[in-house]
């Protein structure tokens, strides 16, 4: 059986993979790097290159302790790769890559009506078992006149920049609350989020019908109660 070769590492760094050097600047500048941080700034130009590469040969390893015999088995030959693949430049790029530019508008005509965007839809993978969360997601705005205003298609962009990262879907739907409040300075924000999880189908307690909402609310949708319903109910009549 062909042995699981040594971790790639960059020629300057005698023998130092490149996910302990991004780990160590990262613990420098006394960071967090949970599953659903990012953490772009701390990669440096054709580091993500190599982590692909490093990630390739761990996930080359797995196949291996899972008794696979990848080399003559033909679906398995190229998978170590392709899930390596899958998880950097895919699924959980949202770790990795820097977040997507948003133009920002001023709100020159002060606006100050509700503003509902969604169904979003969200892709995500859970924390804990790495099966995939599926779901939608409706974002509520109350502006005002000192609001940025954001194009349409960037509340989506945000939205995968958040949920492709492995997430639980609590923190998830903070988070996507937090750079929204953070890029508009609304004066109110709602957020609801709808979404399934394989953890709970594919697997574990085989549960095929529960789903999993939670919402968070902010500013004048936690302070007034209208407004609040007022959300719900347009967002009721769109589901
Ligand atoms: N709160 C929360 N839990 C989640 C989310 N996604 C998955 N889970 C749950 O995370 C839990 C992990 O539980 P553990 O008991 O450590 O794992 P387990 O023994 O595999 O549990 P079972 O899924 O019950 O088989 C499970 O109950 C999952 O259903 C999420 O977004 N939020």
């Amino acid at each position: 059986m062909k042995a699981v070769s040594p971790v790639s590492t960059a020629p300057h760094d005698e023998g130092v993979p490149v996910s302990q050097r991004i780990r160590e600047r990262i613990l420098a500048a006394k960071q967090r790097f949970h599953a659903n941080d990012n953490i772009a700034d701390f990669i440096e130009p054709g580091e993500l290159e190599a982590l692909l590469d490093e990630v390739q040969q761990r996930m080359t390893g797995v196949l291996e302790s899972l008794v696979i015999d990848t080399e003559s088995d033909h679906n398995t030959q190229d998978t170590a790769r392709r899930v390596a693949k899958m998880y950097l430049q895919e699924v959980f790029k949202g770790r990795y890559a820097k977040i997507p530019t948003v133009t920002e508008f001023p709100n020159v005509e002060r606006l100050n009506e509700l503003m509902i965007v969604g169904p979003v839809t969200v892709r995500s993978a859970c924390s804990h078992h790495f099966c995939p969360i599926l779901g939608k997601l409706w974002i509520g705005v109350m502006p005002n006149e000192h609001s940025n205003l954001i194009g349409l298609s960037k509340y989506a962009r945000l939205a995968e920049w958040i949920m492709s990262r492995p997430q639980i879907q609590e923190e998830a739907v903070t988070q996507v609350a937090d750079l929204l409040q953070e890029k508009m300075q609304p004066d109110g924000l709602a957020i609801v989020m709808e979404a399934d999880h394989f953890c709970m189908q594919w697997r574990g307690v085989k549960d095929m019908d529960s789903k999993m909402v939670n919402s968070v609310m902010r500013g004048s949708f936690l302070k007034d109660s209208s407004l609040r319903r007022e959300f719900l109910s347009l967002l009721n009549h769109r589901k």
